[in-house]
């Protein structure tokens, strides 16, 4: 067989490096240091502080030591926070997160879009701590050892971090962590589990078990067992079916007004306070006069639309996930309200859809992390009067801001939500008026 020259691979020091002044927070969560050898990011870091580091790749550093500290510094109360990826700012003080997410969402419409808010109203805020109604914990098992990790990943990494207890987690839910720990390696199905995730609905706690195959009866009458015990209902889902194997009563939050029934698989906001107060905040800002055309976009199961109605809105909503969609009609009839709601990948070309009409007053968007790059431009067409878009993703909320820009709309309004507190997670309501 043929033999070729191999170089060595090079190895070369780590390189250190002392002093550093932090400048800035990136949108990340990371401190910015400008080292002799350009920009490095750098987790746990603070605004001000001098810090030691290891430089790791081409763009990140390993903070070693913090040599002069952030007034803003604060002890993280959380005994995984050295190896959860969760919480990554809980060493900054509650409202210096607060602040400093409204400054990235301010820096990148600006850079992006050239776009300032006429005014920033101070953001909605709840609970800091045990807000979180839903979380998904990765699993891995170990059938050499017969050991089972149950807990979340740490950052950019596989590894499991196996926790017992999480700070951020309603109290509901931290609960059945470490009952959970015991149960799932009693189980047959243990080899065949993707995740488990955890939901507090309105009047009941969901474990939902991702599987590659459904149990079996024994595994059954252990999980009913549990559910008995731990006053939980149990749901399974794999590639083909999602079904209850023990269950109670329809799953349901609240939103303003009125509940909204759902699936465990459906989305659901993260934190239950601001759920709420961002859709008060959404009815003030929209206004809605009496049967009044509102086009809302990517509406999941209704949590901004039943709340429009019942304001008066004639509602036309559109959302991606066909259960979804069936859901929001249902739950619109249980309200005794009256909307259209149609199932549509919005990032398709709209000159089809028959909703693609002139006459809404006014358009509200919610969309994923994505935004929304082709809605946006067909929105803007509409010609709304009033635009109400809530994100997760300033950088996305940015790009399509400049689009809106360029359609005549200014930016009126903005406001942070902190939706994820101790996390760099942003979400922000913005309202756009057309000149
Ligand atoms: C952030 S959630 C908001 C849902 C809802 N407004 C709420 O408050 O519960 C975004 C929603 O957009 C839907 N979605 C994402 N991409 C979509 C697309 N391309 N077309 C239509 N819907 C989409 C998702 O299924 C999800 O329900």
């Amino acid at each position: 067989m043929a033999q070729f020259y191999k170089p060595q691979a090079r190895t070369s020091q780590p390189q250190r490096l002392t002093d550093q002044l932090v400048v800035e927070l990136d949108h990340q969560g990371r401190g910015v240091v400008r080292t002799p050898k350009g920009v490095k990011f750098v987790a746990g870091a603070l605004p001000t502080e001098r810090i030691a580091i290891t430089v790791q790749g081409k763009h990140e550093a390993h903070l070693d030591r913090i040599q002069t500290s952030s007034t803003q510094r604060i002890e993280p109360p959380c005994a995984f926070y050295e190896q959860c990826g969760g919480c990554d700012l809980q060493h900054l003080e509650l409202d210096a997160q607060r602040a400093h997410k409204q400054q990235v969402v301010i820096e990148m419409l600006a850079k992006f879009a050239q776009v300032e808010a006429q005014q920033w109203l101070p953001p909605l805020t709840g609970d800091a701590w045990n807000y979180r109604r839903r979380a998904r914990l990765a699993v891995h098992y170990d059938a050499k050892r017969h050991q089972l990790k149950v807990g979340f990943r740490a950052p950019k990494s596989k590894q499991i971090c196996v926790i017992d207890h999480c700070l951020v987690l309603a109290e509901s839910l931290n609960k059945l962590l470490q009952p959970l720990q015991q149960l799932l390696p009693q189980l047959a199905l243990v080899k065949q589990l993707g995740h488990v995730e955890l939901i507090e609905f309105e009047h009941q706690v969901v474990v939902l078990l991702r599987v590659k195959q459904w149990p079996d009866e024994q595994d059954l009458n252990q999980l009913q067992e549990f559910a008995t015990a731990h006053q939980v209902s149990l749901w399974c889902e794999s590639d083909q079916q999602l079904a209850p194997l023990v269950a109670n009563e329809p799953l349901s939050y609240r939103t303003v007004g009125t509940s909204i029934s759902c699936l465990p698989t459906n989305f659901m906001q993260a934190h239950r306070q601001l759920s709420e107060q961002m859709v008060k905040q959404a009815l003030v800002w929209l206004d809605i006069q009496p049967n009044e055309k509102v086009l809302e976009l990517y509406a999941g199961s209704g949590n901004f639309t039943l709340p429009l109605a019942l304001a008066g809105a004639q509602v036309t909503a559109i959302e991606g996930v066909a259960t979804m969609v069936e859901q929001l009609k249902a739950n619109a009839q249980n309200a005794q309200v009256s909307i259209e709601a149609f199932c549509c990948d919005l990032e398709q070309p709209w000159h089809r859809q028959s909703w693609r009409q002139d006459g809404y007053g006014k358009a509200l968007l919610d969309p994923a992390r994505a935004g929304a790059p082709h809605a946006i431009h067909e929105v803007a067409q509409l010609q709304p009067q009033r635009i109400v878009y809530i994100s997760c993703a300033p950088d996305t909320l940015a790009r399509d801001a400049k689009v809106l820009k360029e359609h005549g709309y200014q930016l009126k309004q903005a406001q942070v939500v902190d939706m994820f507190p101790q996390t760099h997670h942003i979400e922000v309501m913005t309202r756009f008026e057309r000149e």
